[in-house]
């Protein structure tokens, strides 16, 4: 039975709309004006137990809305998701015992308190056991290497610091779903694939489902086999992330080392984005790859070739287009 079902899941918000100048301020207090944004439009799709799932979409997709419809914190206005085989917005307790939401842009954790204290207020709050919560913070603390930072206060750690603490504090009570917005928003490389590599590490330990929304492409490569992409409230794909480079990466980028220098003319092949002493780096369109390196291989005497897919930044960006060009001609 999947974890998560959605079935044309739909939220609009309705924003008021000030006037400008002092005259339409006072035309305001008596005659509001509303605009309904529609976030999230009729989606669909399902997420079996393990899953672990990137959720993309450029700014003001609908993610974060999506998310805090999965996790009850606001009410759809239509369609339906059962999340654990609950109805997310009803909160019920043993709900809200099996999930856990981390927000890379907020904060759980009391400031100015050491992280060791506000994980005792999550014992107490999700009742854990002493044993049993002695024995997930020291796994966890382990796992994310921070034996010496529990003591000092939140506020003295750095950013990648507090979001591993973070993560500890969203997996004490042992959830079973993780739903993840951006959780390496604004950490360097080298923080990000810490994070990375714990979220991976704890997936294997004990098989959590997660679903994640991040704008870096590294992180949906290091940690999901597969994609959802929302543009405008609505779903684009669903499916591997390796289909969704095959679907929209149209070109591949062959990388050639010649004998000798790189020769004149390769453009007839391609784009070249690169041509250095015997290196030459050609985008060629996906279907004429294997024709143009029979054609290169005549011609001249190669020591080395790659062929490579184009960039997943380059892809994602791609499908962004294309679904924006589609909504803007509907
Ligand atoms: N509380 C709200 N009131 C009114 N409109 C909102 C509210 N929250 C979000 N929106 C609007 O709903 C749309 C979707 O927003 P959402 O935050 O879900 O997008 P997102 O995909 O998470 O974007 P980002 O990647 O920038 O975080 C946007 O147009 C946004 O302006």
């Amino acid at each position: 039975m999947p974890i998560i079902e959605v079935e044309d899941l739909t939220k609009t918000y309705r924003v008021f709309q000030k006037n400008e100048g002092l005259l339409g301020a006072l035309r305001g207090l008596y005659r509001r004006e509303y605009k309904e944004v529609k976030a999230v439009d009729r989606i669909g799709f399902a997420i079996e137990p393990g899953e672990m799932v990137a959720f993309l979409g450029p700014n003001g997709a609908g993610k974060t809305t999506t998310l805090k419809m999965l996790s009850g914190l606001i009410y759809p206005n239509g369609g339906d998701a059962r999340v654990l085989g609950f109805t997310p917005w009803r909160r019920d307790d043993a709900f809200r015992r099996q999930f856990s939401l981390v927000m890379g842009q907020k904060n759980q954790l009391w400031w100015d308190l050491p992280a060791g204290d506000s994980f005792q207020l999550h014992r107490e709050i999700y009742s854990i056991p002493k044993d049993e919560f002695d024995r997930t913070l020291s796994e966890l603390i382990e796992l994310l290497g921070v034996e010496k930072l529990t003591r000092q206060a939140v506020r003295e750690l750095s950013l990648g610091e507090r979001m591993k603490m973070e993560l500890i504090a969203a997996l004490l009570h042992g959830p079973r779903l993780l739903l993840l917005d951006e959780p390496t928003i604004g950490l360097d490389v080298v923080a990000q694939a810490a994070i990375q590599k714990c979220l991976r590490d704890y997936h294997e330990r004990r098989g959590v489902t997660m679903l994640l929304t991040s704008h870096y492409m590294r992180d949906v490569e290091a940690l999901c086999d597969r994609v959802i992409v929302i543009t405008q409230g609505k779903i684009v794909y669903d499916g591997p992330l390796a289909g969704i480079v095959e679907r929209f990466g149209e070109s591949k980028l062959v990388r050639l080392q010649f004998e000798g220098p790189a020769p004149e003319g390769l453009e007839r092949y391609g784009e070249v984005v690169r041509r250095e002493g015997p290196f030459a780096d050609v985008r060629i369109e996906r279907s004429r790859v294997a024709e143009v390196l029979g054609a290169v291989l005549n011609r001249h005497a190669l020591a080395d070739v790659s062929v490579e897919d184009p960039p997943l930044e380059e892809v994602i960006a791609k499908v962004f287009e294309e679904a924006r060009l589609a909504h803007e001609a509907a």
